[in-house]
């Protein structure tokens, strides 16, 4: 059965923690789905981890509802949030919603998420009465990071930290469902978790949030071009992928892959064929 909103409000109320992973592709998402991860995220990261990008700015609608589809396809009953990409829902509150509609329509996602405070509770309030529901995303804002130095640690000056927990609360005024808190100091997010109802989503944010999200590649030790510090890997796929591939290569060119196993039987007799 798959999870509803209701649901992931009533883990917070009852203590149980969430927990998240992006999925850009069915097959990893049929993976994750089968552990039972509460919530598979189509993050825009997949500009990165799958589409070479240095950064998640140039990620388009067509690139998010194709990656959320195929999540769909592949866990068909999990709970999928899919980012809206930059761009998508900067252009007013009308542009915003006819793009979480298309999402929700054209990819199958239960919800979207997007980043930003203050200034983007107008847009989730306007998408929630058009009945998309949002998750918010503060903090670290990946999509507008050169405006806050790069990929760096946010809330560390008092007036910060208090402008975060302001953010907070604006969204969970606004309509959204949880919130992401990316890379803000642990307690910091802990006084933000206790003063919401809705449940906060911590990567880089310490364990006080009421559930953590990670990139799938990173934890699984796939994605090398860089490592984030909250990044912890609970498998090291990499060095595995590599040494697979160097037998393969091997076996290939010393005639040892395909063996008689790999191979289908001959059931002709190949003379007549070998004379024409
Ligand atoms: N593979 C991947 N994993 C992610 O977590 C991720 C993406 N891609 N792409 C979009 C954003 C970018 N993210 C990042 C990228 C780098 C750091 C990073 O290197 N941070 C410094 C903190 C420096 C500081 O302020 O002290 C670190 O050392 O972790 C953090 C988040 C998180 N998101
Ligand atoms: C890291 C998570 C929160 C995200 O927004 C993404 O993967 O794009
Ligand atoms: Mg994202």
């Amino acid at each position: 059965m798959r999870k509803t909103i209701r649901d992931i409000r009533a883990m917070k109320a009852g203590g149980s923690k969430i927990t998240v992973l992006t999925a850009y592709d069915a097959a990893m998402a049929s993976l994750f789905a089968s552990c039972e991860v509460d919530i598979l995220l189509v993050g825009d990261s997949l500009g990165m981890v799958m589409l070479g990008y240095d950064s998640t700015v140039p990620v388009t609608m067509a690139d998010m509802i194709h990656h959320a589809a195929a999540v769909r396809r592949g866990a068909p009953d999990a709970f999928v949030i899919c980012d809206m990409p930059f761009g998508s829902y900067h252009t007013g509150v009308r542009d915003a919603v006819i793009n979480g509609l298309r999402i929700m329509k054209e990819a199958g996602s239960d919800a979207v998420k997007l980043e930003g405070g203050l200034e983007m509770c107008v847009v989730v309030k306007g998408l929630v009465e058009a009945g998309v529901p949002v998750m918010g995303h503060i903090g670290l804002t990946p999509q507008t990071a050169s405006q806050l130095g790069g990929y760096k640690v946010q809330g560390k000056d008092l007036e910060a930290a208090r402008r975060l927990v302001a953010e907070a609360k604006a969204l969970e005024e606004a309509g959204a469902f949880a919130l992401t808190i990316e890379c803000v100091p642990a307690g910091l997010a802990e006084i933000i978790t206790s003063s919401l109802a809705i449940p906060t989503i911590g990567i880089g944010a310490g364990v006080h949030c009421d559930g953590q999200v990670l990139v799938g590649q990173d934890m699984l030790g796939m994605f090398e071009k860089f490592q984030p510090k909250f990044v912890k890997q609970y498998a090291s796929l990499a060095p595995q992928i590599k040494a697979a591939v160097e037998e393969y290569n091997s076996e290939v060119r010393n005639g040892s892959y395909p063996g008689a196993e790999h191979s289908f039987a001959d059931s002709l007799d190949y003379r007549q064929l070998l004379a024409e």
